[in-house]
C-alpha cells in the first residue's frame, strides 16, 4: 500500500547569477497501485521532479508525502522507493544475479536464502532466469533493461520511479516492453511514476497522465480526458498526432474573424467565449470533414496540397488560399481517394471545435463528446 503526494513542490537551481526554476509548485496525488505517467517536452522538469521523490535531489520548497508521512528529509536509501533509469546503471563487473541481489545484501539483513529465492522468482517473471550468471556486457539492450527492472522489483518497494526506461531500445522492443511493463505493474500492484517525453508512450501506458511544461503542471487526467478535454492550449497541442489544428481569431459579436476564414458561433458557443477578445480555435484532424460541396457557416473552400497515406487512414494537407502553404490537416478514411490540387470543402463542425483564450491559453470550450469517449485517440 502506498500513496504518494506532492504538495506545491518546487526546485530552484542557483547557477551563479542564474536562477533556474526547474519545478514550479507542483501538487499531485498518486493513488495506491496507480500507474502515473509524467510527460512533457525536454527540460520541463520531469527528471528533477522524479529525483526529488527518490531523494536524489533536495527540495527547495513544498512537501512530499509517502503514505501520509513527510519524506523531505528521509535519506534516499530509507525511502523504500526503487528507481529505474534510462541508462540501466548496472554494475559491469557483477553478474546479473549479483546486480539483482546487491541492493538487498547491502541494505537489509535478509537471509541469503531469501534473497536467492526472490532473485530467482523475479528472474523467472522477467524471463531472464537463464542469464543470471552473465555480466551486463554479455546482454542485449532489452535484456539489460529487464535486469534493471528486476533489480527494482526484488526490493519489493512501495513505489517504482522510472525515468525514460525504454528510450534506449529499438521501436519494436520498446513497444513490446511497454505492454510487458504494464502487465508487470498491474500484477505487482506497485504505485508507479513513469517519466517520458513521448506522448504516445504516455497515452498508451498510464492510468492517468500528468502533463508538465516549463516546470508547471498543466493537467492531470486520464489519457482520453487529456485528448478530448485538454485544459489548455499547451495540452491540446502536445497530445495527439498529427497535432490539433489551431487558428487565431478575433471575437466580433457572434463571429470569429481570422486571417483565413471567419467562423460564426451559435449562441451557446458564443456564451463560452464571454468577454474574451482573442480566441484560438482548435480542431483535431479526424474531426475535419471533407465534403464535395457545401456552403454552410462552417464550410470553407480549400485545395488539397498533399495526401499522406498512413494505412487505415490518410492525412490530407489542405490550403485555404491555394498558395501551397498548408493551413489545415485532416485525417480521412484510407480507402477514400483525393488528389493533390483537387478543390474540396472543409467542414469544421461547431460540435467538434475547441476554443481557447489566446492570451492565457485556458480552454473556453471543448469539443462535445457525443460518443467520442469510445474512439481511439490518434497519437
Ligand atoms: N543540476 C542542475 N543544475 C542546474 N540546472 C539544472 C540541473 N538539472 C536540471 N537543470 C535544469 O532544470 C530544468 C529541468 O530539467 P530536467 O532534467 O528535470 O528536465 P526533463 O524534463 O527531465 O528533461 P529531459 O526530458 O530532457 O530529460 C532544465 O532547464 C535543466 O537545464
Amino acid at each position: 500500500m502506498a500513496t504518494l503526494e506532492l504538495d506545491t513542490v518546487t526546485k530552484v537551481y542557483q547557477e551563479s547569477d542564474d536562477r533556474i526554476v526547474a519545478v514550479d509548485g507542483i501538487s499531485l496525488s498518486i493513488d495506491d497501485g496507480e500507474f502515473l505517467v509524467v510527460v512533457g517536452p525536454s527540460g520541463c522538469g520531469k527528471s528533477t521532479m522524479l529525483r526529488m521523490v527518490a531523494g536524489l535531489e533536495s527540495i527547495t520548497d513544498g512537501v512530499i508525502r509517502l503514505d501520509g508521512q513527510v519524506i523531505n528529509n528521509v535519506k534516499s536509501q530509507d525511502r523504500d522507493i526503487a528507481m529505474v533509469f534510462q541508462s540501466y546503471a548496472l554494475y559491469p563487473h557483477m553478474t546479473v544475479e549479483g546486480n539483482m541481489s546487491f541492493g538487498l545484501e547491502e541494505s537489509t539483513d535478509m537471509p541469503d536464502s531469501e534473497i536467492a529465492s526472490r532473485v530467482g522468482d523475479t528472474a523467472e517473471m522477467l524471463d531472464i532466469a537463464e542469464l543470471l550468471n552473465r555480466k551486463p556486457g554479455e546482454l542485449s539492450g532489452g535484456q539489460q533493461q529487464r535486469v534493471a527492472l528486476g533489480r527494482a522489483i526484488v526490493r519489493d518497494p512501495k513505489v517504482f520511479l522510472m525515468d525514460e526506461p525504454l528510450s534506449n531500445l529499438d521501436a519494436k522492443l520498446r513497444s513490446q516492453m511497454r505492454t510487458e511493463l504494464q502487465r508487470l505493474q498491474e500484477e505487482l500492484g506497485v504505485t508507479t511514476v513513469y517519466v517520458t517525453h513521448d506522448q504516445t508512450e504516455a497515452m498508451t501506458m498510464g492510468d492517468r497522465i500528468a502533463i508538465l511544461n516549463d516546470g508547471e503542471l498543466q493537467q492531470v487526467a486520464t489519457p482520453l480526458e487529456a485528448y478530448h478535454e485538454p485544459a489548455n492550449l499547451f495540452v491540446a497541442g502536445f497530445i495527439g498526432e498529427p497535432s490539433m489544428n489551431f487558428f487565431e481569431m478575433e471575437v466580433q459579436g457572434d463571429r470569429l474573424s481570422g486571417d483565413l476564414f471567419d467562423y460564426r458561433l451559435s449562441e451557446e458557443a458564443r456564451e463560452t467565449v464571454n468577454d474574451v477578445t482573442h480566441v484560438t480555435l482548435g480542431i483535431r484532424p479526424e474531426d475535419v470533414e471533407i465534403v464535395a460541396d457545401g456552403s454552410g457557416d462552417h464550410d470553407f473552400n480549400a485545395v488539397v496540397d498533399v495526401v499522406e497515406p498512413m494505412g487505415n487512414e490518410n492525412n490530407v494537407y489542405l490550403s485555404f488560399e491555394a498558395d501551397g502553404e498548408t493551413d489545415l490537416v485532416a485525417t480521412i478514411d484510407g480507402m477514400r481517394s483525393l488528389d493533390a490540387g483537387q478543390p474540396v470543402v472543409a467542414r469544421l463542425p461547431e460540435s467538434a471545435i475547441h476554443l481557447f483564450d489566446t492570451e492565457s491559453g485556458t480552454v473556453l470550450k471543448n469539443r462535445s463528446l457525443d460518443g467520442r469517449e469510445e474512439t481511439e485517440p490518434r497519437v
